[in-house]
């Protein structure tokens, strides 16, 4: 084994941090993708660098030198957290995701770089922190730590707005295709809110305050809910393509409108001619099967998925009594349009009360609560270890 199991610095007191060894990683591994954060160290000391070892030398430079790997792995540099502070260390936070179902690759794309002959601990969260643990840690040798995800979420979220005062923004005009007027949101993570994670699946939290939260309901409409229709209807192949596909659609003719129905509004009830009264409700006339193009198809999936996650949110932000909505989730990466449907339809059916928020960070929060707690439970071991010998 490499000799990086000793600790960078020894704590020499209680109230010291202690520096776990490198590598920092945390996991997010998620219905659909894997979610990967890697911390790379600016301020090694010349006796650090002189113990890295060969093998960690590697892995650093090949994370942090390459914004691809293979044929499915991809490093979103422009996420990275630049010369930040994190577990009293000085350094970079890179943020990289590939699909789930190439773990056991990446699995062995990690024995093959030799990181099965290191010892360290890594803190995992998502389905696949408990699907693939045997694999892992049968070929990996490390010691395999798992986090709730929802913790994770929070515990990532908490920290991620607290460090970066851009990362909650909002849409002042979202109908606004030329210029939606994107800014920045001050948040304050201790006042009441709702936070909906749109990853495969959707679940919904109600956050108290950073350290109280509470899952009120859930959807399997979610991400990859448009994402298998899309690759149905259109025959399209990624995410990427069935995002563009929509965004050049028009899911009118796809759709049944309330004026398609009425010829107008429903007053009665305020609801106004141009709403959806039934999505895909055109589809049944052959007809108009024939008119609705590839794209169309995809637009009308995108608009069922958000208008059912915005009519969900919009009731559990009532019933709780919440004004602000935060979105999470892979699904909303780049998906301005999406966001956009989002803020609309949130002000629209609020009368302008509730307030969409989106996190630049969409789904890697969970990913970063992990590497937190592998810093917090450096420390609570250290703690142990100081009182039982104390006692
Ligand atoms: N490169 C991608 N490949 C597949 N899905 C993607 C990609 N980028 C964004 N998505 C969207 O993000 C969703 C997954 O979101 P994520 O938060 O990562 O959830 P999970 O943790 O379940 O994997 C997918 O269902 C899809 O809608
Ligand atoms: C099971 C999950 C928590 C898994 O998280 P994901 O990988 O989708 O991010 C999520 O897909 C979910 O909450 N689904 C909805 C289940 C429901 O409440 O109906």
């Amino acid at each position: 084994m490499a000799s990086n199991t000793v600790a960078s610095s020894a704590i020499s007191g209680r109230e010291e941090t202690v520096i776990p060894v490198f590598p920092w990683f945390g996991i997010d591994i998620g219905g659909t993708l894997v979610k990967l954060v890697y911390f790379e160290p600016l301020d090694l000391t010349a006796e650090e660098i002189r113990n890295e070892g060969e093998i960690l030398v590697n892995i650093r430079r090949y994370l942090t030198s390459n914004r691809a790997y293979g044929q499915d792995g991809v490093r979103d540099d422009a996420l990275e957290l630049k010369n930040i502070e994190l577990g009293s260390r000085r350094g970079n936070l890179h943020f990289i995701r590939f699909p789930t179902s190439k773990m056991m690759t990446f699995i062995d794309a990690c024995v093959m770089r030799n990181l099965h002959m290191l010892t360290f601990k890594i803190f995992a969260t998502g389905g696949g922190a408990y699907k693939f643990e045997k694999d892992i840690v049968e070929k990996l040798k490390i010691s395999w730590c798992k986090c709730d995800e929802l913790d994770t979420l929070m515990n990532g979220l908490c920290y991620i707005t607290k460090l970066n005062s851009k990362e909650c923004f909002y849409y002042e005009e979202p109908q606004n295709d030329a210029n939606p007027n994107k800014h920045p949101f001050t948040f304050d993570i201790n006042h009441p809110f709702l936070l909906v994670n749109i990853g495969s699946g959707i679940s919904i939290l109600y956050v108290e305050s950073e350290s109280s939260y509470r899952r009120i309901t859930g959807t399997s409409i979610g991400g990859g809910t448009f994402l298998g229709l899309c690759c149905l209807l259109t025959g399209c192949s990624s995410y990427d393509e069935a995002i563009q596909l929509a965004s050049e659609g028009d899911s009118t003719k796809v759709d049944k409108l309330v004026k398609d129905i009425y010829g107008g509004d429903y007053e009665r009830f305020g609801l106004p001619g141009h709403i959806v009264a039934s999505s895909f409700g055109h589809m049944n006339q052959s007809d108009k099967r024939d008119q609705a193009s590839k794209a169309d198809l995809a637009r009308a999936t995108l608009v069922t998925v958000l208008n059912n996650i915005g009519s969900i949110s919009m009731m559990c932000a009532r019933t709780e009594n919440v004004h602000r909505v935060l979105f999470s989730g892979s699904f909303l990466r780049v998906n301005d349009l999406s966001m956009r449907i989002l803020a609309y339809a949130m002000d629209y059916w609020s009368g302008g009360e509730i307030k969409a928020i989106f996190l630049e960070h969409e789904g890697y929060f969970s990913a970063v609560g992990c590497l937190r707690q592998f810093l917090m439970d450096a420390n609570n071991d250290e703690r142990d270890l100081i009182n039982s010998s104390r006692q």
